[in-house]
């Protein structure tokens, strides 16, 4: 007989403190159960991380798990625990029956992140119970103060509970406080609680760990050599001390009536489990805490080491447990006069306890998530980010914080204290949506086959911000599908731009997608009423109805119209999503589905990204969060100017993300300021502001594209490069993004989930158009100059300024005073209230680049009023780095808006006019170029005077 399976004779089952596939399955497991008398199994986080996150044991697995279909990290991790532990359950299932349900148990532990959590913690293990399904399992649940309730609700059901992380004698009662009233609970509903199995995990080597540290320092402090050799004598002893004292706790709670009854009822006692009984201090024996800890009715879970080493030289003693309980009562009674508190140890044997398994979950699901990324590489956008060893640091510092807090959880979970601590738990639906549509595909089905039946040509998105760019970017990114409409987005007030529209569709075979999550912005509202009248006067009003469909959040106004007037369809959005965060709801989707695009497929694709960026994927190995640290810890270094890449084939991308960065950081003086289809320049062309973010196919391969960005590289600029597998995947970027931003916002400490400065705007415009309304015409305003060509127009502050630094009678004066405001750090803002048309944009972009290469600022060229509900955000109420030329026109063509007297024109100009207001309330440099007569012509000029201005 071994020495190990000797212990039985005295009374104590040896149960192994180890689990791993090979293990069992090669009948390593059997052979301990066989030769040694090995009666049980526990598992904890660290034996599972060994198992399966240090090891290549599990890839097959994980990869025949995911040929099924991609899974999140958790459950991938969690269907591997459980099957280990039903095959290990399995293999001790006759030690069970041959000792009635009194061993053979094998225990799987809680997620760690639960054990400061009563009722996540009752749900989570419930779960387990049921997933296993096998009589001789044990949850394991922790002794924390909230643990303690949920293993009395536990075994109230019948649930066996193994206790672990149990440091404290008064714990250890309270435990078996919560066990005896939990078995009483279960008797007293009619249950035999003879099934229910229990220990309670007494630890053991750590405590000894933690108190000889503290006596090293006394010892090392102390000048007396007695004193010294006092201290020294505690060392190695207060473990086993502890454990004795315990044990005779034990034996008394399981004595006397109480437990007479419950045992009369068919209860077993609780055991005390000896855990953690590896030695940790190569200078004490390796079995010590094997050879000290024997009495009956006890359990010593031990890891293989000391289990091999019991064996070669263990020496069991009867009730070695019981030996010298006055000595142990000594050893703490001394160890109290000499000034260390072991309550104070053992509280923080239990806070540190939780945060070591949860450290080795992080580790294992890192691993697991590793995995998972490498099996379906084929189906995830790759993302690498190059920061430059200052910020990959601070990367790297932050990603720990985030790891030791568990925010990437507490984000998830919609925890404000994660940003700013206000109203954004209200905010974070946008986590979820693309899980919850999923679950409402076949309405977009339905929808779409609708669509196709009724044979539309062209489908017109009206909205603004969210509710258009998402779009916007399916349209440019998916193109035409066969047998669907094509695919067109209206964001602007504009005459010639609504008109455009309009003269790009037939309108009589057309489907009007109105989209306005408030349902009381102003665009959508008007677009929608020219529109309908428009298609009206060509089918009728009852007919008219029958082309438009509503995507609104649940009670607006927008709603209300849409019933009243009887459209097609309306679709709901969630109204815990903000705008720049519903592409993946029905926001985005709706018009996926007119379009032609396969909903199922595209969710299909971001669901990947949203499980990589999941609650379960630690910070290190979640690219969202990667992303987002490195946007919001470069931006709080000054580079705070995001400049964005996209290739041909996802080229809009930047439009969308560019409103989702700048309103959801861009606040409080503070966020990031987006940089989108600036032309990729060489280093001198930019100061050391920027961040640079590249997206692109994997098939569009760039040489030249490649070596300039390398170049950047090199000369110290972060950069970020996304490689799409196929444009298709651009879901995922979308999720991505998304995340990364609201990670960038909690860097940054922001609310990314307001927009602020955008709604002083609107105000300011609401007023404009309520004076056109009363007076036929918008306030009279004066021009700081006025030429044949153009007016300008500022605030008295900026116009003082300008002033003085040279603006005189002429155009050109005023653009080079204002142009040289903008220095190192701040970037120059077109915003142009005129048609966003090939042309325009031209102009635009070539005056950007202009400013751009010669004074080396980062530049942005936006359309108004579309920008108002983007980057209008942060231009008012971001960081005060803005130099803003505002350039207005005269409309050529006015178009009216029905049943109102303000047209399109007006509006837009109101729109203008509030907006400057704004800025320059905020203090911004800002300047408005009004164009007189032709725009085109005021456009080449204007383009001259700049040119003039910046050389
Ligand atoms: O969908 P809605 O409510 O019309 O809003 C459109 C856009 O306006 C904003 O609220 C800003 O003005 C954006 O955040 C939003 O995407
Ligand atoms: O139940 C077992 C415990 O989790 C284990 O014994 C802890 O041991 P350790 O202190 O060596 O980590």
């Amino acid at each position: 007989m071994t020495p190990v399976k000797a212990l039985e004779q005295h009374g104590q089952a040896v149960w192994l403190d180890f689990l791993a596939r090979g293990f069992i399955a090669n009948g390593d497991l059997k052979k301990l159960i066989d030769v040694d008398g090995v009666k049980g199994v526990t598992s904890n986080p660290s034996i599972f991380e060994k198992a399966i996150g240090s090891s290549d044991e599990y890839d097959g697995a994980i990869g025949s798990a995911l040929k099924g279909g991609d899974r999140p990290v958790i459950d991938l991790y969690e269907a591997l625990a459980v099957e280990d532990i039903q095959h290990a359950a399995d293999v001790l299932r006759p030690v069970y029956d041959q000792y009635d349900g009194n061993d053979g148990y094998v225990s799987l532990e809680v997620s760690p992140y639960l054990a400061l959590d009563t009722k996540a913690t009752i749900a989570e293990a419930e779960r387990l119970w049921k997933q296993v399904d096998r009589s001789n399992l044990m949850v394991k649940v922790p002794a924390t103060p909230e643990g303690i309730p949920a293993i009395k609700h536990l075994i109230s059901k019948g649930i066996s509970v193994n206790v672990t992380l149990l440091f404290a004698q008064q714990a250890y009662i309270d435990v078996a406080e919560a066990y005896l009233s939990g078995i009483e609970a279960y008797v007293a509903g009619g249950g035999n609680p003879s099934h229910i199995g229990s220990v309670a995990s007494f630890f053991v080597s750590r405590i000894d760990s933690a108190v000889d540290k503290q006596l090293d320092d006394k010892i090392a402090k102390a000048n007396d050599p007695t004193e010294k050799e006092r201290l020294a004598a505690l060392k190695g002893k207060v473990a086993i001390a502890n454990a004795k004292l315990a044990y005779q706790h034990y034996k008394q709670l399981y004595a006397g009536p109480r437990w007479d009854k419950l045992k009369a009822a068919g209860a077993k006692p609780q055991r005390l489990l000896w855990a953690s009984t590896g030695t940790k201090n190569k200078a004490y024996r390796d079995v010590l805490y094997v050879e000290e800890l024997i009495g009956p009715n006890t359990v010593n879970t031990v890891p293989p080491a000391t289990l091999d080493a019991f064996r070669d030289h263990g020496v069991p003693r009867a009730n070695s447990l019981e030996e010298n309980l006055d000595d142990a009562k000594q050893v703490l009674a001394d160890l109290e006069a000499a000034g260390i508190s072991l309550d104070e140890i053992t509280k923080q044997l239990v806070k540190e306890g939780v945060q070591l398994f949860a450290d080795a979950a992080d580790k294992l699901l890192g691993a697991v998530a590793f995995k998972r990324e490498t099996v379906l590489s084929q189906r995830i956008d790759a993302q690498t980010l190059a920061l430059g060893t200052t910020l990959a640091k601070s990367v790297e510092a932050s990603t720990e914080e985030w790891r030791a807090a568990g925010k990437i959880r507490r984000l998830w979970e919609g925890d404000a204290a994660v940003w700013s601590n206000t109203d954004e738990a209200k905010w974070v639906g946008w986590l979820n949506s693309a899980a919850a549509e999923k679950a409402k595909l076949a309405d977009y089905q339905d929808f779409a086959q609708w669509v196709k039946a009724e044979g539309f040509t062209d489908a017109v998105v009206l909205g603004m911000g969210g509710s258009s760019l998402g779009p916007e970017v399916l349209a440019e990114t998916f193109g035409e599908v066969s047998g669907f409409p094509k695919l067109h987005v209206l964001d602007s007030t504009d005459p010639a731009q609504v008109r455009a529209t309009r003269d790009a569709v037939n309108l009589t075979s057309t489907l009007f997608i109105v989209s306005s999550k408030s349902g009381g912005t102003t665009e959508p509202n008007v677009m929608k009423a020219y529109f309908f009248a428009q298609v009206s006067a060509m089918l009728g009003a009852d007919k008219a109805a029958a082309h438009f469909v509503a995507v609104t959040d649940p009670g607006s106004s927008l709603e209300k119209l849409a019933k009243q007037q009887g459209f097609a369809r309306i679709f709901h959005g969630d109204p815990t999503i903000g705008g720049r965060y519903s592409v993946l709801s029905p926001f985005g989707l709706v018009p996926a589905a007119a379009a032609g695009i396969d909903v199922a497929k595209f969710l299909d694709s971001a669901l990947a990204m949203v499980r990589s960026c999941g609650a379960d994927v630690p910070p290190q190995q979640n690219p969202g969060v990667q992303l987002g640290l490195a946007l919001g810890l470069a931006g709080l270094a000054g580079r705070d100017k995001v400049t964005i890449l996209s290739s041909k084939a996802v080229a809009d991308f930047g439009a969308w993300a560019e409103q989702l960065i700048a309103e959801s950081t861009g606040k409080d003086g503070k966020g990031l300021i987006p940089i989108d289809g600036e032309t990729l320049g060489e280093p001198a062309a930019y100061g050391n502001d920027r961040f640079f973010i590249d997206l692109r196919t994997e098939a569009e391969t760039d040489a030249a594209h490649d070596a300039k960005l390398q170049a950047l590289e090199q000369a110290g600029h972060p950069v970020v490069r996304i490689v799409l597998k196929s444009a298709d995947q651009i879901g995922q970027e979308f999720f991505r993004f998304e995340l990364a931003t609201a990670v960038a916002g909690s860097v940054l400490g922001i609310n990314p989930f307001n927009q602020p400065d955008v709604e002083a705007a609107k105000i300011k415009t609401r007023e404009l158009i309520e004076a056109f309304e009363k007076a036929g015409s918008l306030p009279a305003e004066t021009p700081a100059i006025s030429t044949a060509e153009a007016d300008l127009y500022t605030d008295d502050k900026n116009a003082a300024t300008l002033r003085k630094a040279g603006a005189d009678g002429d155009l050109a004066s005023w653009l080079k005073a204002h142009f040289a405001r903008a220095g190192a750090g701040d970037y120059v803002a077109l915003l142009a209230y005129i048609a966003r048309n090939p042309d325009h944009i031209d102009t635009l972009q070539h005056i950007r680049l202009a400013v751009r290469d010669r004074q080396h600022v980062a530049t942005c060229a936006e359309f108004g009023p579309r920008f108002l509900h983007s980057t209008g955000q942060a231009y008012k109420g971001g960081p005060d780095s803005g130099v803003f030329l505002q350039i207005t026109a005269d409309d050529a063509h006015d178009l009216a808006v029905p049943e109102q007297k303000a047209s399109f024109g007006v509006i837009k100009a109101a729109q203008a006019r509030g907006d400057f207001n704004v800025l320059t309330e905020r203090r911004r440099r800002a300047l408005r170029v009004h164009l007189k007569g032709d725009l085109a012509a005021g456009l080449k000029m204007l383009d001259a005077a700049i040119a003039e201005a910046i050389n």
